[in-house]
């Protein structure tokens, strides 16, 4: 037998893994490396994350990525080289994160990668019932598993869409397994570049689990920022603090036909992004407003957004508790807006339950490599409209 499947054979055995997840989000600030310690399958899982780390990506990094991201029209030369390009990025970061926990390779059994995405095209935003959902991950996984001398799971979304769902969002499947509560209905917020919960129902409740997007997070924050302001971010809403969200053009996104469709459903920079501002900023007659006002109605239109979605699923339920992760969570602002317009609700940070809320998705990850290693796919059968599947492709170092 070949060694490494020998090796991963023995792997899938252990009482408990050392898993590292990896996550790389639309903002392209960094990677989220997860070094965990997950014992069990399904129900059973225990994972506990044993260092964390966001490593910064240089300048050259955000260049080239952005050459390709969520554009229709690129360079296929230039997407190739990025596919490689990012794997060896993430592999050597991986490397230094190794070094700086004083780790040797030898102690991770797996590393579990989500890569880059740089296109999310479910058939909502294409309209073309003859092309089928699709997602396209860069950072190939042979580069991580070669450079790094680690066996690595990667690309885990192309399953989900081969078996009928849009690729995302997966996080249902681990916040289903480590956090559904017995008496709570909870919802777990995650507000990245695009906002998006998982609804986990209390134990004996009728519902379903399931998760979806909700609508743009911080990403047209932070393209606006970087266009006008050449800042990555708001950082903690200075500059939409300064201004006044203009209630026209706050109508006008707010007509956007995504926010209509039922739960769960998909979307990305793809849609929202400065392109489609500018448009509505000329439907709504407000292409004069001041930089500040664009950005505090920006602010709002994230904050409706998520309040709206989650007064939709909650309205009729009893003990319900919001659960906050991602990169809005340090959005003073943001957080101030989504309290104010969810004024009965429990409204906490994820780590209350007890975990780093910046590390959530790349833990996520690691969790799904687990399942595939020594789970079954009916661990999640209980995820409305998401299949029950083990995702990610394994690439061997040698
Ligand atoms: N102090 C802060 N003030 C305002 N915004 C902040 C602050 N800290 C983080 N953010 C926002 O959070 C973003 C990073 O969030 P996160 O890391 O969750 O995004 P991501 O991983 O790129 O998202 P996704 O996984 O959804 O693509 C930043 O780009 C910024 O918009
Ligand atoms: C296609 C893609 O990369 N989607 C991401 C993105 O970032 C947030 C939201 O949009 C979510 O759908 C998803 O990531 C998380 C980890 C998920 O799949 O659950």
């Amino acid at each position: 037998m070949n060694a490494q499947i020998e090796k991963l054979y023995a792997l899938a055995q252990k009482q408990e893994r050392m898993i590292i997840g990896l996550m790389s989000g639309t903002s392209l600030d960094g990677l989220d490396i997860a070094l965990c310690k997950i014992s069990g399958s399904g129900n059973n899982t225990r994972l506990e994350l044993v260092d964390f780390e966001t490593m910064d990506y240089e300048p050259q990094f955000r260049t080239y990525v952005r050459e390709v991201f969520s554009k229709r029209t690129i360079d296929l030369q230039t997407l190739s080289g990025v596919n490689a390009y990012v794997g060896i990025v993430h592999a050597k970061l991986i490397n230094q994160a190794l070094q700086q926990w004083q780790m040797d390779a030898s102690q991770v059994d797996i590393i579990a990668s989500h890569g880059q995405t740089v296109y999310h095209a479910p058939q909502s935003l294409t309209h073309d019932t003859h092309l089928p959902n699709s997602t396209l991950q860069v950072g190939d996984g042979d580069h991580i598993a070669v450079i790094t001398g680690i066996i690595t799971l990667s690309d885990f979304r192309q399953k989900h869409i081969a078996a009928g769902g849009e690729g995302a969002p997966l996080a249902a499947y681990g916040d289903f397994l480590l956090f559904t509560d017995k008496i709570e209905n909870r919802i777990l917020l995650n507000i990245g570049g695009i906002s998006n919960f998982t609804f986990l129902p209390h134990k004996d409740s009728p519902y379903e689990a399931y998760a979806t997007d909700l609508g743009p997070g911080n990403t047209m924050m932070n393209q606006y920022m970087k266009e006008h302001f050449d800042e990555e971010m708001d950082r903690d809403a200075h500059v939409a603090r300064s201004g006044k969200p203009d209630q026209k053009l706050l109508a006008e996104l707010s007509k956007e036909p995504f926010l209509l469709l039922d739960f769960p459903k998909t979307t990305g920079p793809e849609l929202f992004n400065l392109q489609y501002l500018q448009h509505l900023q000329e439907l709504s007659g407000t292409t004069a407003l001041s930089h500040e006002d664009v950005m505090a109605t920006l602010c709002h239109f994230s904050a409706d957004t998520i309040v709206a979605a989650i007064l939709k699923q909650c309205t009729d339920l009893q003990h319900v508790a919001v659960y906050i992760s991602g990169g809005g969570l340090h959005n003073p602002l943001l957080v101030e807006l989504i309290k104010d317009g969810l004024p009965d609700y429990k409204i906490t940070s994820f780590e209350e339950l007890g975990l780093n809320p910046d590390a959530k998705e790349a833990c996520l990850f690691a969790l799904l490599a687990n399942e595939t290693l020594v789970g079954k796919p009916d661990h999640v059968n209980q995820i409305k409209d998401s299949p029950a599947v083990c995702m990610g492709k394994i690439s061997l170092p040698a």
